[in-house]
């Protein structure tokens, strides 16, 4: 086991993250169950003596004030011990919910400062999806332990060493009981970690077959193509997979559980039976078997408590939190990330390969380039050629498996200027906010009265049968507001791109759903908004190409072919291939400029 899912390393991140969170509480909830606890034991302590005394009473007379002065003493006790219940339970009921809180606020942090390459490994997806319902579950584990250490514990010593001042044999039997118990919670445990470990990916391929089912993106194609059916096939499939699983795990749990409350109950008897021997035999009082008999059933059940509900939620859950732990493990970047300041204002790439978590080859291979200041470089090629890997490793999402990258002075590895970059992804988002939101959620700081000129820059008309209420109009059906065309969309998305302020602007594929006649007329505004921008454009239209100071041509992986439009074309290689094969919209889009 390595360090870090060591057992009590665990506990020890666990407990420090929540006691930081509300130390106040934890100090009262501990305090109050362990007097709790003690309280319990000291009750038992005084019941002897009151039963001792009605037996003196009984045999030789006498005044009974005593009995009266250990009655009142013994109901003070249960009365305390009420009261520190309540106390204890108000506590609970606060913490469970200011720590829940806590820990998702943390997961979300964590969240925010991931390394992006991590959404690309299965692995580490698994960790992402586990890390909300692990965080709740430290939580539980963590008060088990608070109620197992203040109150169980100290109850339990005080009744060992109590039965062992009466006679060491009920002391061992006690203890005896003990041992089969802990020791199945220990199997149990590794079969709740080894169900957490298997459901995971089946947790993600039940999300995943839900949003093909149900989400409004997938619903369109999987109504008209009737795939429907296949994805519920495959849903229901991995339910019952997944219930298979809980159902053995469970199965196995209980016959292990069963075995061991027989053990447990057989030991009680044999202490019960031990005890009247014993009292039959003289050799401890009436006033002991009686506070013995009494109070051994609440020792029993704490015992059962401690052991098949505290160490079983502790063996459930440490499943959990070792698995929160591992998230919170996860590499991030670092806290000045976004911090870079620099002179040099060039993108230079040296021997860069990049190959993605789990895949066989390179998506990028040996790749040295770099794009001078306010240069617009074009990136085309094939469907896979690595065009926009380029860009996110461009752009500092992903770090290059070898080589380096800089991004205008900043070596991504360490830090990035993202305050200088801005980009328009192949797959941009569309967000239900309004029109506005949509586009100056890239820069919150920035200038809102840039809009309209953006708008009419890139073509995106505010018709009102379209905007009913311009740009305040919201971009979501479900919401009360309008749904947009798919070139309506792309149209935003550059402008939300423009928006942001940059030094440096990717675009990957912005123009693949607007009509060719109006994405001439988008890329020349374009151009001339950039003038004094880097700008890098991903395009499968070569026609676009040519605006490009430089146009890189890509082919599985590497930088193929590089040049001005009209170099490519005397060069008469793949780009001039590409260029001839796609001529027929040339001579549209030449007709046009
Ligand atoms: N998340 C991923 N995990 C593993 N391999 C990936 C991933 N994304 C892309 N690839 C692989 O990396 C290679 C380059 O992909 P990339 O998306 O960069 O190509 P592209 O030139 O932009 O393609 P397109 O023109 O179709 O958008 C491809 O072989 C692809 O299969």
């Amino acid at each position: 086991m390595d360090k870090k899912s060591n057992f009590l390393n665990i506990l020890k991140i666990i407990f420090s993250v929540i006691i930081k969170a509300c130390p106040a509480y934890f100090i009262f909830y501990a305090l109050s169950d362990m007097l709790q606890g003690l309280s319990y034991g000291f009750n038992s302590f005084l019941m002897q003596k009151f039963y001792d005394s009605i037996n003196t009473i009984l045999d030789n007379g006498g005044l009974a004030t005593m009995s009266y002065l250990l009655a009142g003493a013994v109901s003070l006790v249960i009365i305390s011990s009420q009261l520190l219940d309540g106390v204890a339970n108000f506590m609970y009921s606060n913490m469970t919910k200011k720590l829940s809180g806590h820990m998702n606020y943390i997961v979300n942090q964590k969240l925010i400062r991931l390394k992006a390459i991590l959404y690309e490994d299965p692995n580490k997806l698994d960790l992402i999806n586990k890390a909300f319902e692990s965080s709740t579950k430290c939580v539980g584990l963590v008060f088990t332990f608070i109620s197992m250490l203040a109150f169980h514990i100290p109850y339990l010593i005080f009744m060992l060493f109590y039965l062992a001042s009466i006679q060491p044999w009920l002391c061992v039997i006690l203890l005896l009981m003990f041992v089969p118990m802990s020791v199945s919670q220990l199997i149990k445990s590794t079969f709740f970690a080894k169900q957490e470990d298997h459901s995971a990916p089946l947790r993600r391929s039940l999300e995943e077959y839900e949003n093909n089912i149900c989400s409004k993106t997938f619903f369109k194609e999987t109504r008209t193509l009737g795939i429907y059916g296949f994805f519920r096939k495959r849903y229901i499939n991995i339910l019952d997979d997944l219930n298979k699983l809980n159902w053995k795990t469970e199965r196995k749990s209980c016959i292990i559980e069963l075995c061991t409350r027989l053990v447990a109950m057989i030991g009680y008897m044999v202490l019960l039976v031990v005890l009247i021997v014993f009292s039959v035999q003289g050799i401890i009082s009436i006033g002991q078997f009686a506070a013995v008999f009494s109070s051994i059933g609440l020792a029993f059940s704490v015992m059962q408590g401690v052991v098949d509900r505290n160490l079983g939620l502790v063996s459930r859950n440490i499943g959990f939190t070792k698995n929160y732990v591992n998230f919170m493990d996860l590499p991030e970047l670092s806290p000045e990330f976004n911090f870079c300041e620099s002179d040099n204002d060039d993108i230079i790439l040296k021997d860069v390969s990049f190959q993605y978590p789990n895949a066989n080859s390179f998506a990028l291979k040996d790749i040295t380039l770099t794009i001078k200041k306010n240069e617009t470089v074009a990136v085309v090629g094939e469907n896979g050629s690595g065009k926009t890997t380029l860009a996110k490793v461009l752009t500092g999402i992903y770090e290059p498996s070898t080589g380096s990258v800089s991004v205008m002075g900043c070596d991504i590895s360490e830090k990035l200027p993202y305050s200088r970059i801005s980009a328009v992804n192949q797959k941009f988002n569309r967000y239900a906010l309004t029109l506005k939101e949509n586009i100056t959620i890239s820069d919150q700081k920035g200038d809102e009265s840039a809009i309209p000129e953006i708008i009419e820059k890139i073509n995106l008309e505010l018709d009102p049968q379209i905007f009913p209420d311009a740009l305040e109009t919201p971009l979501t059906t479900e919401f009360g507001g309008v749904d947009l065309s798919g070139g309506q969309w792309q149209k935003v998305a550059i402008c939300r791109g423009i928006y942001r302020n940059h030094d440096v602007i990717v675009l990957d594929e912005p123009t693949a759903a607007i009509d060719p006649i109006e994405e001439s007329s988008v890329y020349r505004s374009f151009t001339e908004m950039s003038k004094d921008k880097t700008a890098i454009i991903i395009t499968h239209r070569i026609g676009s190409a040519k605006i490009a100071d430089r146009i890189l041509v890509m082919d599985q992986g590497r930088i193929m072919e590089t040049g001005t439009h009209d170099e490519l074309i005397k060069k008469g290689g793949k780009y001039a291939e590409m260029y001839n094969l796609q001529a027929d919209w040339y001579l549209i889009e030449g007709s046009n400029t």
